[in-house]
């Protein structure tokens, strides 16, 4: 079997009396996304950062294409791309040129034009970084990350302010990554750039891993009935009339009332939970517009397993 091309074990990384990583562990592939979710101060940066050889760990392990990041730097670090949350070039380099000897200290670089170009920096070659848009500083740090054909990549947040179009350009370039082979590890506060990207997320919260597995796996048999009206209905009616009494949340949205309505089971509601719904909707003279079953997302797993209380 392929040894992994990230593997963290049982991490533990203490600021002071704080302790922000507690004994966390997953791995991460090759030619596959990695996404690490968890709220603010969750632990991600810390992680990424004792991986990249930048932090030292105060317990466990990590080994980057089997090698340590610390003791192992200098051979790691033509191999591997780090993309950090801010900063990385000096203020006063111009965008190309910069690009252009990031690229010279590596044997086989991306040619750093093509890769301006395919993120949308062509126009802003020589303007100095400072001068750059928060967005085309990114966009910028994420090439010189991966210019030198990294076998793997950290990316923290790499979209994070970006416009739609910004945003778009950064998910083919890591798609186009990890159709090349390369291990993309990122963290991202967005659930549709993991749902998209991923093929592994792994949700961390209080330092440790809570939940791990594919988008697929990880909303998977997870299924809500939804549908809206104009005016409420009885929603205590409802769920009496749900097999398994289920539970029925709702929230006003544009003016129109919108319905949930969730099974206890364990299995994922069938088709009779849905006849139960819109039977009792006729019962009771209900339209229930825009009536479906509506698969979890990873926000709702994510929601579920961290809770909904805000962070520091
Ligand atoms: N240099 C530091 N000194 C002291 N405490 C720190 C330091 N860096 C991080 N922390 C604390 O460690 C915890 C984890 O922070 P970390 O930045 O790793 O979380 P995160 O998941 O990346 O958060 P975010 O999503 O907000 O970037 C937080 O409580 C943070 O305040």
């Amino acid at each position: 079997m392929d040894t992994p091309a990230l593997e963290v074990v049982d991490l533990v990384k203490r600021y002071g009396a704080t302790t922000a990583v507690t004994g966390l562990s997953f791995t991460a592939r090759r030619g596959a996304v990695t996404a690490l979710l968890g709220p603010n101060g969750a632990g991600k940066t810390s992680t990424i950062e004792i991986c990249e050889g930048f932090r030292h760990a105060d317990g466990g392990s990590v080994r980057v294409l089997g090698r340590d990041p610390v003791t192992d730097a200098a051979e790691l670090k033509p191999r591997v791309g780090v993309m950090p949350q801010s900063g990385g070039v000096p203020t006063g380099a111009r965008a190309a040129e910069w690009l252009r000897l990031m690229a010279s200290f590596h044997a086989h670089p991306i040619d750093p034009d093509l890769l301006l170009e395919r993120l949308g920096l062509t126009s802003a070659g020589r303007t100095p970084f400072r001068r750059l848009s928060g967005g085309q500083q990114q966009r910028l740090s994420l090439a010189c990350a991966v210019v030198g054909r990294p076998e793997i990549v950290f990316l923290d947040e790499p979209t994070a302010g970006l416009d739609p179009q910004a945003r778009m350009a950064t998910w083919d370039l890591v798609s186009a990554l990890r159709a090349a082979g390369v291990a993309v590890i990122l963290t991202t506060h967005h659930m549709e750039e993991a749902e998209r990207l991923a093929d592994h997320v792994v949700i961390i919260d209080h330092g440790s891993v809570v939940t791990e597995g594919t988008p697929a796996e990880l909303t998977r048999g997870r299924r809500d009935v939804c549908f809206s009206t104009e005016t409420p209905i009885d929603s205590e009616a409802l769920r009496a009339a749900l097999p398994d009494g289920g539970e029925v949340t709702s929230i006003v949205a544009g003016g129109r009332h919108e319905y949930t309505v969730a099974t206890h089971a364990a299995e994922a509601p069938g088709p009779e939970f849905l006849a139960t719904v819109a039977a009792w909707c006729a019962s009771a003279g209900v339209l229930a517009e825009d009536l479906r079953v509506r698969r979890r997302t990873l926000e709702d797993v994510f929601l579920e397993t961290t809770g909904r209380e805000l962070r520091d």
